[in-house]
């Protein structure tokens, strides 16, 4: 399948439909592809296609850290729902993000003071995004992680760190390069900053008076979801898909990144226009099959509301107070935008940028 399954997977998908089987060795693998093909997975058999396929790669593959893992629980038995359960009315539920508010508002406003004295410098967006969103969490979750879940809190803080880093760090180098590679939605997001926003730093609860900053999350994800098969499912019991039988054990994973870019579904789909999410009630929180980046169901994602909040307020905050260019005066136009398939769908080449302070 290459070094890029997700475009090979997305290219099987053009020549012979929206659900795939392919066996790897012994493993059945079944690709779904398409909107309905996501909502008989991820909805209508979520039950059984709830449990989890670990890859090889797969930091727990050992059934020791199995038992203490959240991602790679192999079904959703007991311990799977009482972290879910913590992770729901402790760490993610909406007191609980309104309380780390503040801790993300002071460690993003660190990360403006860094950058302002590497004003003029090259600065490797991804590594200084990395170290602000890993700090966070770090704060947000390990402290608590110890006193909720006590002894196995380690693990776990550890794999909710590893979950939350990379995918919201991704995100928001994706979306700052899209930005520097379309200046019209670039200017449209300062307009936007400059208007709504008259002190000097940008808070939480300023996020609702910028839709089109939102909308431009939300465009970077549809290009460029960081999980593009959501994390590999697996069928508890046999089932069927569409009028296929999948049968028991097979690995089940849902193409995203192939949906987000569907002509059939999206107008001109490679083109970044945040204004396709203007005046649409078309979200993330897994109830339309079109627009998936944290998956749906019982296993959708967790951390959303963190992951969210996290990425709206880094960006704002990135562009509010620098303005940015490429090193050696070199075009937007030419910016490396290819990707590197790995734990997360990755920028190949990193966002290198100098930053200018805002006068
Ligand atoms: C932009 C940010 C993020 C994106 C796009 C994202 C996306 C995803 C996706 C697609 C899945 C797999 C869903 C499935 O298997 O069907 C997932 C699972 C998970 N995510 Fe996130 N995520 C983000 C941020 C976070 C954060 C901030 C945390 C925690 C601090 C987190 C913790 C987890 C965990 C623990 C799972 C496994 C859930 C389970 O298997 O029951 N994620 N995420």
């Amino acid at each position: 399948m290459g070094k890029k399954p997700h475009i090979t997977l997305a290219n099987f998908a053009q020549s012979y439909g929206p659900l795939l089987s392919l066996r790897l060795g012994t493993q059945l693998l079944i690709v779904g592809s398409s909107p309905a093909a996501a909502e008989e997975i991820l909805k209508t058999n979520d039950r059984i296609l709830s449990a989890r396929s670990v890859p090889h790669v797969a930091p727990a593959k050992s059934p020791e850290l199995n038992h203490l893992s959240l991602g790679w629980a192999v079904e959703c038995n007991d311990a799977w729902k009482s972290l879910r359960t913590i992770c729901r009315t402790e760490l993610f539920s909406g007191k609980a993000i309104e309380s780390q508010a503040c801790l993300r508002e002071k460690k993003i406003m660190d990360l403006v003071k860094y950058l302002s004295s590497m004003e003029g410098k090259v600065v490797n967006v991804g590594e200084v995004v990395f170290a602000t969103v890993f700090n966070v969490l770090s704060n947000a979750l390990l402290s608590r992680d110890f006193i909720v879940l006590g002894v196995d809190g380690v693990m776990k803080g550890l794999e909710l760190f590893s979950a939350g880093t990379d995918t919201s760090t991704s995100t928001v180098e994706w979306a700052l390069a899209e930005l520097i590679k379309n200046p019209e939605s670039m200017k449209k997001v300062r307009e936007e900053l400059t208007r709504e926003i008259k002190q000097e730093s940008l808070k939480e609860s300023h996020l609702p008076q910028l839709p089109y900053l939102q909308a431009c999350v939300k465009e970077t994800l549809r290009l460029h979801p960081p999980a593009p098969f959501l994390l590999p499912h697996r069928a508890l019991d046999s089932c069927k898909v569409m009028n296929y039988t999948i049968p028991k054990n097979a690995q089940v994973v849902v193409n995203i990144w192939a949906i987000g870019r569907d002509p059939v579904i999206w107008e001109e789909p490679l083109k970044f226009k945040p204004e396709r999410f203007l005046n649409s009630t078309l979200d993330f929180k897994g109830n339309d099959f079109e627009f998936l980046p944290f998956g749906a169901g019982r296993r959708i994602c967790p951390g959303l509301p963190m992951g969210a909040k996290q990425v709206s307020l880094a960006l704002a905050s990135l562009i509010h107070h620098f303005d940015w260019s490429l090193p050696h005066g070199n075009d937007p136009n030419e910016l490396d935008m290819n990707e590197k398939f790995g734990v997360t769908l990755h920028k190949e080449q990193p966002l290198l940028l100098i930053p200018e302070v805002k006068k």
